[in-house]
């Protein structure tokens, strides 16, 4: 039998060889599975059922087409796609992305992190990711109307409360759920209300949802902190985005006593050194996202500070790292700049922000790294507990919500700590990450048979 490094090593190859213009796909592999070697010693018998090849291929990949008609008149045809990624621990879930780069590669890479961070949340969620490269930059809202009602005229036969329970990601917010849930409940006829998350709250919604994965990673942000004697009170963090999440972690991080200092856009980045942290101020940022005019300098105007076009914002000196916008944010050279200006943590907001090259550099030079697969599983922990309230026919309070979902944050990272500390990787959050939601995944696909 081959040991559990040839294993790994085996299987990684294999994953490039299959999938070779998947490079997205193929990072989050090679970050992930060399980290689970000390699970594959302990338990031999996984490397004789082969069960990191079933855990790389994804259980079902749903590509189609989704035609829709401009304001123009002229019809338009985009690629949807819906991946099912594992459906062990329970109905697969994860969001939808709306963005011109979606391609397979990124949906599976999504739907893979989405898998171990659903087990991470301790709740009963299998993975999987779904979008389009539809782009909704300049659309009117009847065309993003029609778009999503196409979109869900082929999805909806892929999905269901107890089947698959899509929610929103870069790209749809509150608006598209609308548009896709009536889509869903006109062709079905039937009030399926588990069928998405992120609802409005008159028909189903969980209060704290839009708030859930910032609000999450500062949780996680807080326990970093406290378990190197630290707090957040006084903190600088320079974050990336100016989207969902972005918006979470300025409101957390303001009620915590920190500050956010830096926001990202594709024209560049802002520099507010008293914050982003006042009722005003981040109202704006959700009118800046909400006109569709793409822009973080608007702020820069407004609020009359500094502007850096074309950069980004990572050679701030700061005290905390939250990147926020995308994945491969933070590359080497950004990682060398955030080491030399002395900072010691970064906690990952968007999935996968950095590079495997910049997470190596930042962790062997001393920094604490929060993984995003723990750090923002906030927001898809509020969406299982919408699962749970809609079961339930029945509506938590902001206070109760909020309550479990800074519960659920500890314990994400007490699970990611003690894994990472029980298979001799110290506190070393990226590997505990990995090898704890692994092990609840594996455990019940073994329970589960050949599958
Ligand atoms: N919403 C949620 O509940 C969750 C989101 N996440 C992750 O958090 C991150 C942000 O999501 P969210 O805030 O919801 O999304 P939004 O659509 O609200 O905001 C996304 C932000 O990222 C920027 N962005 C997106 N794609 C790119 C790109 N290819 N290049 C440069 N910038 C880009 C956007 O700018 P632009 O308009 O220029 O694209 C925008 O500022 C994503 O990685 C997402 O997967 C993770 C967990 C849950
Ligand atoms: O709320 C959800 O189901 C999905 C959130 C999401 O897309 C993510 O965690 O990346």
């Amino acid at each position: 039998m081959l040991s559990s490094t040839e294993y790994i090593e085996k299987i990684i190859l294999e994953v490039k060889a299959k999938n070779p213009h998947e490079a997205e796909f193929i990072q989050t592999v090679e970050e992930v599975l060399p980290t689970l070697k000390p699970v594959f010693d302990k338990y031999p018998e996984y490397i004789r059922m082969n069960l990191l090849a079933r855990f790389v291929e994804p259980e079902r990949q749903i590509m189609f087409k989704v035609p829709w008609v401009d304001d123009n008149g002229i019809t338009q045809v985009n690629r949807g796609y819906r991946v099912q990624f594992n459906g062990a621990i329970g109905p697969f879930k994860g969001g939808l992305r709306f963005h011109p780069s979606v391609t397979l590669s990124i949906m599976k890479f999504l739907g893979f992190e989405q898998t171990l961070k659903n087990s991470l949340t301790g709740l009963p969620i299998g993975g999987g990711k779904g979008g389009s490269d539809f782009d909704p930059r300049g659309k009117s809202d009847g065309e993003v109307m029609r778009f999503c009602q196409s979109f869900m005229t082929e999805l909806y036969r892929h999905i269901g409360a107890d089947v698959d329970v899509p929610a929103g990601d870069i790209g749809v917010g509150g608006r598209e759920i609308g548009y896709l849930f009536g889509q869903f409940r006109r062709i079905k006829g039937n009030y399926e209300n588990g069928v998405l998350t992120g609802k409005g709250i008159p028909y189903g919604g969980s209060l704290i949802r839009p708030e859930a994965t910032g609000y999450g990673i500062v949780y996680f942000a807080n326990e970093m902190l406290k378990h190197e004697g630290d707090t957040l009170v006084g903190k600088t963090i320079a974050s990336s985005g100016f989207g969902n999440v972005t918006w979470g972690v300025c409101q957390k991080a303001t009620e915590m006593g920190a500050k956010v200092v830096t926001l990202s856009g594709p024209d560049g980045y802002i520099y507010d050194p008293d914050g982003v942290n006042t009722p005003e101020k981040i109202n704006y940022m959700v009118e800046m996202r909400n006109s569709g005019r793409d822009k973080v300098k608007d702020y820069a105007d407004k609020f009359g500070v500094e502007f850096f076009p074309g950069e980004k914002p990572w050679g701030r000196k700061v005290d905390i790292i939250m990147p926020c916008a995308t994945q491969n944010d933070i590359h080497l050279e950004h990682a060398q700049m955030i080491v030399a200006n002395g900072i010691k943590y970064i906690c990952e907001g968007a999935n996968m922000p950095c590079t495997n090259e910049a997470v190596t550099y930042m962790m062997s030079n001393g920094m604490v790294v929060g993984p995003s697969k723990a750090a923002n599983a906030g927001g898809v922990s509020v969406s299982a507990l919408e699962m749970s309230q809609n079961s339930m026919r029945l509506s938590w309070t902001a206070e109760e919500v909020d309550t479990k979902l800074h519960q659920i944050m500890v314990n994400i990272h007490k699970n990611a700590k003690d894994a990472a500390e029980f298979y001799g990787f110290g506190y070393n959050l990226v590997a505990g990450a990995n090898i704890a939601g692994f092990d609840k995944v594996a455990k019940a696909m073994v329970a589960q048979g050949n599958f």
